[in-house]
C-alpha cells in the first residue's frame, strides 16, 4: 500500500460522500483494476465502488453493451479485433474526466495505447494478483472466457507468464487477493486503517 494512494482514495471517498449535490467538488480520480482472469477485478471493483461512492465501470460489460457477448465476438471477429475494440472502449472511459472505478478485461494491458492511457496522472492502477490454484477455482471451466477454451489451467498459466510484466509495469499498487474476500481486498486498497471495526463495548 502506498501512503499517497491510500490518502487519495480516502479523500475521494470522503468527498464523494459529502458532495453528492456538488459533483464538481469531487477529485477527478480513477482507480483502475488490472490483472489476470479470476483475480476479481469485476467483483473487487464493485466492492470498491460501493466503498468509495465512485461510479463503477467494467470494460468487459461496456464492451458487451456495445458489441454483444464477448465469446460471440471472439468467434466471429477473432482476438485481434477484440483487442482493438477493447482498447477503444477503455480509451473512451479514460479519456473522460469523470472519476470512477474501472475494472479492465484481463488482457487489456496487452494494448500499448491502453498502457499509455493508464500511465496518465489521473489514474491509480491496482494490479490484483492471485495464486494459480485460487484463480482456477474462481474461473472454473473458463465459461464465458474464450481465451481459456480447451485447456483453462495451462492457458491461464501461460498467459499470466506473458502478461505479468505488463501488469507490474502499469501498476501503482500490487495487491495479492489470494485468501481475501472481495470486500477485504477493497478495504486493503482503500487502506485497512480506515475500516470500521465492531466496537468491543457495543458487540
Ligand atoms: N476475493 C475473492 N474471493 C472469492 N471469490 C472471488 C473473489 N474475487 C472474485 N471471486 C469470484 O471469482 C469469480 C471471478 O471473479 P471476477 O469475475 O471478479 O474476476 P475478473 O478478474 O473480473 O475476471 P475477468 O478477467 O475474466 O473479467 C467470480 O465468481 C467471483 O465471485
Ligand atoms: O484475459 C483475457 O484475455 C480476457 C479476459 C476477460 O476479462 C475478457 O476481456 C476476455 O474474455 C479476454
Ligand atoms: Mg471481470
Amino acid at each position: 500500500m502506498t501512503g499517497a494512494l491510500e490518502a487519495r482514495l480516502t479523500a475521494a471517498a470522503t468527498v464523494a460522500a459529502a458532495s453528492d449535490e456538488d459533483p464538481d467538488a469531487r477529485p477527478a480520480r480513477r482507480v483502475v483494476l488490472v490483472g489476470p482472469m479470476g483475480a476479481g477485478k469485476t467483483t473487487v471493483g464493485r466492492a470498491l465502488a460501493a466503498l468509495t461512492g465512485l461510479p463503477f465501470v467494467d470494460s468487459d460489460e461496456l464492451f458487451a453493451q456495445v458489441h454483444g457477448p464477448i465469446p460471440e465476438f471472439f468467434a466471429e471477429h477473432g482476438e485481434a479485433a477484440f483487442r482493438a475494440e477493447e482498447a477503444r472502449v477503455i480509451g473512451h472511459v479514460l479519456g473522460r474526466p469523470a472519476p470512477c472505478v474501472l475494472s479492465c478485461g484481463g488482457g487489456a494491458v496487452l494494448h500499448p495505447g491502453t498502457r499509455r492511457a493508464l500511465a496518465g496522472p489521473d489514474s491509480d492502477v491496482v494490479y490484483l494478483a492471485v495464486g494459480e490454484a485460487e484463480a482456477l477455482r474462481r474461473v472454473g471451466g473458463g465459461a464465458g472466457r474464450p481465451v481459456l477454451a480447451g485447456d483453462p489451467a495451462g492457458t491461464w498459466r501461460r498467459i499470466l507468464a506473458e502478461r505479468e510484466g505488463l501488469y507490474r509495469q502499469v501498476a501503482d499498487l500490487v495487491l495479492d487477493t489470494t485468501g481475501l474476500t472481495a470486500a477485504e481486498a477493497a478495504w486493503r486498497i482503500v487502506g485497512d486503517a480506515h475500516r470500521p471495526r465492531r466496537s468491543e463495548s457495543h458487540p
